[in-house]
């Protein structure tokens, strides 16, 4: 009998531009579950997650909480003006260096992430029905790279170019544990999640009943 077919194994490093690197199953899983914990104390407070407020009137479906900085459209504070005022806890030094050794395999240059140094984490999560429209991230006055980090359900990020909201953009589908950095040029590209796979993640392995966790790394550049 001729044997099935076994899936190919996933690579390690895909460029998907200059600039974006997808990182298949960075994270082990060990490594998933200590992130879903931290992200459950987080989600507590001081600030606790929620969906951020829209200046249109509309809430996002995505919810959030926020470390370093509170975000909101289109502006960084240390307090959530628009919420309970609390100031947002700092991000803490282990996540900062997770974000480091992320840059470094996706430039596969160690020195690509001596000085970068991250001082905002957005934590995100989507339920089933939650979706994230094409935006830049645009707020921050630095060109450092963005790191994102992915657990729970497989989801499309759609990641376009830095003109328009349209095509062209390639569709990335990001799983439990990859990794995704955008720097270079395309640091201001368009990006946006417009579908999740419900029920596709490793769920009770990593302590995420449902829906998806992304963590996203970025760099200010505002005074301390
Ligand atoms: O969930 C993601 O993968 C992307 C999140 C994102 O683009 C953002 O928080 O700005
Ligand atoms: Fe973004």
């Amino acid at each position: 009998m001729i044997p099935f077919p076994e899936e190919p194994p996933r690579p390690r490093r895909v460029e998907i531009a200059p600039g974006a690197v997808h990182l298949p199953g960075w994270l082990d899983v060990e490594q998933q579950r200590h992130l879903v914990r931290a992200c459950r104390e987080w989600a507590r407070g001081p600030v606790p997650m929620r969906r951020t407020r829209l200046p249109t009137g509309g809430v996002m479906s995505v919810q959030s909480v926020h470390l370093g900085w509170y975000w909101r459209p289109y502006h960084y504070s240390r307090t959530a003006d628009d919420h309970n005022g609390a100031r947002v806890p700092e991000l803490p030094d282990w996540l900062a260096d997770l974000g480091r050794r992320v840059l470094a395999d996706a430039y596969q240059d160690p020195d690509a992430a001596v000085g970068y140094r991250p001082d905002v984490a957005l934590v995100n999560y989507y339920d089933h029905a939650a979706k994230l429209g094409m935006h830049q991230d645009k707020e921050e006055r630095s060109p450092d790279p963005v790191v994102s980090l992915s657990i729970g359900d497989r989801c499309v990020f759609r990641f376009g170019n830095t003109e328009t909201r349209n095509r062209p953009w390639t569709d990335v589908e990001l799983a439990s544990g990859d990794a995704f950095v955008f720097g270079g040029p395309c640091r201001f590209a368009y990006h946006g999640v417009p579908k999740l796979y419900p029920g596709s993640g490793p769920n009770a392995d990593v302590g995420l009943a449902e829906g998806r966790l992304n963590l996203t790394l970025r760099v200010t550049g505002l005074p301390g």
